[in-house]
């Protein structure tokens, strides 16, 4: 076995879902597990067959249908528990059973309620039990993390004996600090008797926050199996989570090498961790924090002028990993009250806008008075601003008469006259709802029929009165315009917005010709 090879255990579906409130439906397991096949997860722990018909039912699934990664099922130091595994785990291709059994003296002495030299016996005869089922086993003294070494040591050398192949060492409650654990994985590999021809397993909950630095720790002395679940899911506080695990190794891979060889290596495809981490967060309904490493909504995302400029002029300056390493399409830079020139100039450029210095810096004032006000300012803004500050465009075509007429049960129909370079044209139409019927009127009075890309309308004040002001983005000959109108009737903001929308359109064809991706 290469020993810079780390594999990825993932008990997403077991521990994951012990997270209160994080049960899954049968349907439900088996896409997550497909999608760890994809991951290219090694080990996908299905379920504890024995704790229910439909945990037995899913863990059957996943081991019929999943293909690639080795499917485990946990079980108690019991006979039941470990026939009803070997049950479930049948149909795979690749298949091992999880043994555990608690080894701390609170646990053996509070909750087993039975002597050491009895718990050692029944992780033997557990150990012996599965191997009539598979050949591949892995055993894990639960609460490792306050076990007494010696005894650890002890049970370790039996079950290895008895035919266990990985020994997972959990810190069940979280307790541990990483230079402990990590010191604790060294010593059980120097020490246990015939422990190199097992493979040796982190399994590390995240009560005190080091989950995932305890699980590394580990790995640095010895371990080559990391038990992880996706976002971190799990008992309490979570799991360690097995997206940063990944990176973790992905981005330092020479930093754990013992003796020098070139790297640890592991199967995953990153590019599916967005992926897989955005369909356990749906069908979870664990939101992810935004601030959570590695998949949270800003992991890849700057504000701050000084950030931004670094990053436009060399991205390894704020980015130690590229988001598209776990496939999202690319860093997201934010408007806000943090945004410096450079950030603002580069936006502009990429809307299209070619402004000389001074328009910029016009258009800067203007939207730093903005910011200051809203949490993030949208590309629409942006277009706003420079809209209103910089360019004024000449008013082509005039919306001079706007009559709407909508309910239940009755066709809308608009009918609207518009001035067209001093002379007034009129048109009718019918549509899907109001603003349709007016857009379809507008089309069919100014013969222009430009692509509506995007709508919108929001209130800008409030009360009785309150003005609705519509946003709208049209595309001509593969070119974006967007236009603006308000009013206290927002069937009237919306026909607005359209026929400003198109003088943009039409006064950039003038001036331009074919030109940039959007205009004012
Ligand atoms: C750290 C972990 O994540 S451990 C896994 C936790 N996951 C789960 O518990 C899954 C959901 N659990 C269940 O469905 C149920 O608890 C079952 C089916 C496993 C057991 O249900 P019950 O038989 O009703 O027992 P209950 O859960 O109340 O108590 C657990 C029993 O198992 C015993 N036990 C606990 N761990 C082990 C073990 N590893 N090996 C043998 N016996 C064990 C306890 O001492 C207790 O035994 P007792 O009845 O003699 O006191
Ligand atoms: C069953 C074991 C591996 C476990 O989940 C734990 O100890 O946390
Ligand atoms: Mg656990």
């Amino acid at each position: 076995m290469p020993d810079d090879k780390v594999f990825i255990f993932d008990t997403t579906l077991r521990d994951g879902e012990q997270s209160p409130g994080a049960s899954l439906s049968i349907p439900q397991k088996l896409e997550i597990a497909q999608q760890l096949a994809t991951l290219g997860v090694d080990i996908i722990e299905a379920g504890f067959p024995v704790s229910s018909p439909a945990q037995f039912e899913a863990t059957r699934l996943v081991a019929e249908q999943v293909q690639g990664p080795v499917i485990t099922g946990l079980a108690r130091a019991k006979d039941v528990d470990i026939e009803a595994a070997g049950k479930a785990l049948a149909p795979a291709a690749n298949k091992r059973i999880h043994t555990f059994i608690a080894t701390s003296p609170i646990h053996m002495k509070h909750k087993l309620n039975k002597p050491p030299a009895e718990v050692v016996k029944m992780a033997v005869a557990a150990v012996q039990c599965a191997r009539q089922f598979v050949d591949d086993v892995e055993f894990s003294p639960e609460d490792a993390g306050r076990s007494e070494v010696p005894f650890l040591i002890e049970i370790l050398a039996a079950v290895i004996e008895a035919g266990a192949t990985t020994l997972n060492i959990p810190d069940t409650v979280g307790y541990m600090l990483p230079y402990e654990y990590g010191q604790l994985i060294a010593t059980l590999k120097r020490d246990v008797p015939g422990i190199d021809r097992c493979v040796i397993s982190t399994h590390c909950h995240n009560d005190l926050g080091v989950a995932v630095a305890n699980s590394l720790a580990g790995v640095q002395n010895g371990a080559r199996q990391v038990e992880c679940a996706v976002n971190g899911l799990g008992e309490r506080a979570g799991n360690a989570a097995l997206e940063e695990i990944v990176m973790a190794i992905h981005t330092r891979a020479n930093f754990f090498t013992d003796g020098g060889s070139g790297g640890l290596t592991m199967n995953i495809n990153t590019k599916e961790i967005y992926r897989t981490s955005q369909l356990v967060s749906q069908l979870t309904g664990f939101v992810i924090q935004p601030n959570k490493a590695i998949v949270g909504a800003n992991a890849f995302a700057h504000e701050s002028g000084i950030h931004v400029d670094g990053i436009l002029k060399e991205r390894s300056t704020y980015e130690i990993m590229t988001p598209e390493t776990i496939g999202l399409g690319g860093s997201r830079m934010v408007l806000g009250r943090h945004t410096g020139r450079h950030g603002f100039a580069d936006r502009c450029r990429q809307l299209g806008y070619k402004l000389k210095d001074a328009e910029l810096e016009q258009a800067y004032a203007r939207f730093l008075e903005i910011a200051d006000k809203k949490k993030e300012v949208f590309d629409e803004d942006v277009a706003a601003i420079i809209n209103d500050e910089v360019r004024v465009v000449s008013q082509v075509y005039e919306l001079k008469y706007l009559h709407v007429a909508s309910g239940t049960g009755t066709l809308p129909t608009a009918s609207v006259r518009i001035r067209i370079a001093g002379q007034e044209r009129q048109a009718a139409a019918c549509g899907d709802g109001p603003v349709d019927a007016a857009y379809e009127a507008i089309r069919e009075a100014t013969g222009l029929s430009p692509k509506l890309e995007n709508y919108s309308i929001r209130a800008v004040t409030g009360g009785k009165e309150a003005m609705g002001e519509a946003t709208v983005r049209i595309i001509d000959a593969g070119r974006t315009f967007i236009g603006r109108g308000a009013s206290t009737d927002i069937i009237e903001a919306s026909a607005k917005a359209y026929v400003d929308a198109i003088n943009r359109m039409t006064a950039a064809q003038e001036t331009n010709g074919p030109g940039p991706k959007a205009e004012l």
